[in-house]
């Protein structure tokens, strides 16, 4: 048996189609919807995720604003362009690509942006609002998977989800997303406390692989059927990625979504959802008032 692919490369397209159509009405209102970006250093992987995003934006119709600050930048530094975004009427939502160099407080930064332009989801106002049931911008990768499965038609309600790891970006906010009584998924969060790993994964309708550990998911772990998302990004020597998912699970898996091609362009696509949803939002309480 192989395992059929979550093609996260074709799905993202299909929503970025959609979106073009809705940049276009939102332009015809005279709202033009903008995209900021803050780099901080020179990490050759960041940079390519960021230039990604602008030329994203590009092809549905959304302005870029981008910033760039070096790789000493102080904290002080980064808060100044924070600020700056934060009073840009140009850029209607921004993110902060992380991880930031070490020494700068990321919560800090995180705090400080204007929650009404978090695209990411990941500004603490946007989290509580996500516990708390209250409409806002979702995290980019949790959601992104989210709408990788159901445009497969995995089935979420009721399965048992192992998510691994517990990162900003994905372990943490991905159980609250599964959670939601849209989703209601049963989760089990494992990390490197976890006793037995194989044995919570051998239960699992649904694998979210986001350690960073290559190959941690061998296919000995895998129930017969599930599906597999891996979302661990390390690299060999060749600067090539290996995913947290060996390559022989999808003998056993019914579902694999691949690493690159998988989760990374659904993680693009979401943040273009969350900068248009928070245009129009904006746009209509514009007209509202
Ligand atoms: N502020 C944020 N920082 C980071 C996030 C995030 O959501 N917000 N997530 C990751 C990086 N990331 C987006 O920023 C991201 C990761 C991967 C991809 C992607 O399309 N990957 C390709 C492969 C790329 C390659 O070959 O290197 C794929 O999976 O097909 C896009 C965005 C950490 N930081």
């Amino acid at each position: 048996m192989s395992a059929q692919i979550l093609d996260g490369k074709a799905t993202a397209a299909a929503i970025k189609s959609d979106l073009t159509a809705r940049v276009a009405a939102l332009t015809e209102r005279g709202v033009t919807p903008g995209l900021g970006t803050l780099l901080v250093g020179d990490d050759p992987g960041s940079r390519w995720y960021v230039n990604g995003k602008h030329r994203d934006c590009a092809q549905v119709g959304i302005a870029s604003i981008q910033r760039e600050l070096p790789a000493d930048a102080t904290q002080e530094e980064i808060e100044a362009v924070v600020r700056e975004l934060n009073e840009n009427p140009e850029c209607t939502g921004y993110i902060v690509q992380l991880p930031l160099p070490k020494g700068i407080d990321a919560n800090r930064v995180l705090e400080l942006m204007d929650p009404d332009k978090d695209a990411d989801g990941l500004h603490p106002m946007s989290l509580g609002r996500l516990v708390l049931g209250i409409e806002g911008p979702l995290p980019c990768t949790p959601y992104g998977i989210i709408q990788l499965l159901r445009h497969h038609g995995v089935e979420i309600k009721g399965a048992n989800v192992v998510v691994v790891g517990r990162g900003i970006t994905i372990g943490r906010p991905m159980p609250l997303v599964l959670t939601r009584k849209s989703e209601n998924a049963t989760v089990t969060q494992c990390h490197t406390g976890t006793r037995d790993l194989s044995a919570h994964l051998r239960q699992a309708d649904i694998i979210v692989a986001a350690a960073g550990v290559p190959h941690l998911i061998r296919p000995e772990d895998v129930k017969p059927g599930a599906a597999v998302l891996d979302v661990g990004v390390s690299r060999d020597e060749n600067g090539k990625i290996v995913g947290d998912v060996h390559p022989d699970v999808a003998e056993v898996a019914g579902w694999v979504a691949p690493n690159p091609g998988g989760v990374g362009p659904m993680t693009r696509a979401q943040l273009l959802v969350n900068v248009v949803e928070a245009a129009e939002r904006a746009a209509s309480a514009g007209s509202a008032a």
